[in-house]
C-alpha cells in the first residue's frame, strides 16, 4: 500500500465541495490503490454543515479514506498538504460578471496563500477554482512566499468541456473525439475557446464544421457565456460540472498527455504566446511522463485567435492592477 497523500479542500461544506468530496474519497481522482487524507476547511459558521458531510464520509465506508480533519484554522487545513483545492469563494449571482466577486472573494486568498506557504508539503500543488480564479490564484501565488510559481493553478477545464460539448454536438459526433481544445486567457466572459486549433477525429475542427460563422460567432459566445446560461437555468452556479472539472485538471495533471494531444488549465505566464510573464492565463499544456507539466510551444495563432487572445489577456491585467493592494512588492 501506498503512503496516504493528503488533500486541503476549502469550501468543502459548499456545492462543489459536496460533488467533489466523495470522488476523491473514492479513489477515482488519485487511483484506486492511493489512500487519501482530506483537510477540509471551511469558515466558523459553515462548521456544522461540514461536519454534517463528515459523517456522510464515515458513512461511506471509503477503503481509501484514512484520516478526515474539519477546521476553520487554515494552518491546520493546510498541515502536509499535497493538493490544496481552493473552492470556497462567493459564487456570483445572475447580471454579475466574475470578477464583481474580486472585491469579496479576492482578500480570501491572501491568507490562504500564506498558510499553504508556512504548512503544505514540499510538493504541494495548488488548484483555484472560486472565482475570479485567474486573479485569485494570482493573489495565491504572490501571499506564498518560497512556493515555486509552476505549483498554481487555476480552472479553466469546465470551459475546455464545454466547448468540447458544443464541437461535438454541431458535428455530431461525441466530446470525447474532440481533442486539441485550448482555452487561452481568462476564467470570464472574455476567455477563448480556440476552435482554429481544435480537431474532430483527428481532423481540423474548420473542416469537419463548415459553418464557420457559427465557430466565430455562436460557438464562442455559448462557451463564454454557459455560467450565466447555468445560473439562469439553475438558480445556482454549476456544481456538479465545476466539481467533474476539477477532477479532469488534478487527473490531467498527473497522468502524461496523451501524444500531440493538450488541456486546458491557467498556470503562470512565462511569457509564452506573448502573454505577459507573471499573470495566471490559461493556454495549452501538457503533462510530461516525468509528471512535470509544459506550455506547448507552437500552437498556430492566427490574427483572429491573436485579437481574441490579446482582449483576454488585456482584462487579467486589469484585474491584477484592481487587486494591487492584495499582493506583496
Ligand atoms: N473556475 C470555475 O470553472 C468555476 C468556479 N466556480 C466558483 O467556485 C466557487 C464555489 O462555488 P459553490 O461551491 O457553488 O459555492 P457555495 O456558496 O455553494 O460554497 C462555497 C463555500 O465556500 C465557503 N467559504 C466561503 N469563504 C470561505 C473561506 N474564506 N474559507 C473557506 N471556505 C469559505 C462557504 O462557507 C461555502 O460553504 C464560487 O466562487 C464559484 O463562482 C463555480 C463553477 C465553476
Ligand atoms: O459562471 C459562474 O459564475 C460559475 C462558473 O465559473 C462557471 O460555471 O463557469
Amino acid at each position: 500500500m501506498k503512503e496516504p497523500i493528503t488533500i486541503s479542500i476549502t469550501g468543502a461544506a459548499g456545492h462543489i465541495g459536496y460533488a467533489l468530496l466523495f470522488r476523491i474519497a473514492s479513489g477515482s481522482v488519485f487511483g484506486a490503490d492511493q489512500p487519501v487524507n482530506l483537510r477540509l476547511i471551511e469558515i466558523e459558521p459553515a462548521l456544522p454543515a461540514l461536519h454534517g458531510v463528515v459523517m456522510e464520509l464515515d458513512d461511506c465506508a471509503f477503503p481509501l479514506l484514512r484520516e478526515v480533519v474539519a477546521t476553520a484554522d487554515l494552518d491546520e487545513g493546510f498541515a502536509g498538504a499535497n493538493w490544496a483545492l481552493l473552492v470556497g469563494s462567493v459564487p456570483r449571482k445572475a447580471g454579475m460578471e466574475r470578477s464583481d466577486l474580486l472585491g469579496i472573494n479576492g482578500r480570501i486568498f491572501t491568507g490562504q496563500g500564506q498558510a499553504i506557504a508556512k504548512n503544505a508539503a514540499k510538493n504541494i500543488r495548488v488548484l483555484v477554482v472560486g472565482n475570479p480564479c485567474n486573479t485569485n490564484a494570482l493573489i495565491a501565488k504572490n501571499n506564498a512566499a518560497g512556493v515555486p510559481s509552476d505549483r498554481f493553478f487555476a480552472m479553466t477545464r469546465l470551459d475546455e468541456n464545454r466547448a468540447k460539448s458544443q464541437l461535438a454536438f454541431k458535428a455530431g459526433v461525441h466530446a470525447s473525439d474532440v481533442t486539441n481544445l485550448c482555452i487561452w486567457g481568462n476564467h470570464s466572459s472574455t476567455q477563448y475557446p480556440d476552435f482554429t486549433n481544435a480537431k474532430i477525429n483527428g481532423k481540423p475542427a474548420t473542416d469537419v464544421i463548415s459553418d464557420h460563422d457559427w465557430l466565430k460567432g455562436e460557438f464562442i459566445s455559448t462557451v463564454q457565456q454557459r455560467g450565466a446560461a447555468i445560473i439562469k437555468a439553475r438558480g445556482a452556479s454549476s456544481a456538479a460540472s465545476a466539481a467533474n472539472a476539477a477532477i479532469d485538471t488534478v487527473k490531467s495533471l498527473i497522468q502524461p498527455t496523451a501524444d500531440g494531444d493538450w488541456f486546458s488549465v491557467a498556470v503562470c505566464s512565462d511569457g509564452s504566446y506573448g502573454i505577459e510573464k507573471g499573470l495566471i492565463a490559461s493556454m495549452p499544456i501538457r503533462t510530461k511522463s516525468d509528471g512535470s507539466w509544459e506550455v506547448v510551444q507552437g500552437v498556430p495563432v492566427d490574427d483572429f485567435s491573436r485579437e481574441k487572445i490579446d482582449a483576454s489577456v488585456a482584462e487579467l491585467i486589469e484585474e491584477r492592477d484592481a487587486v494591487k493592494d492584495l499582493i506583496p512588492s
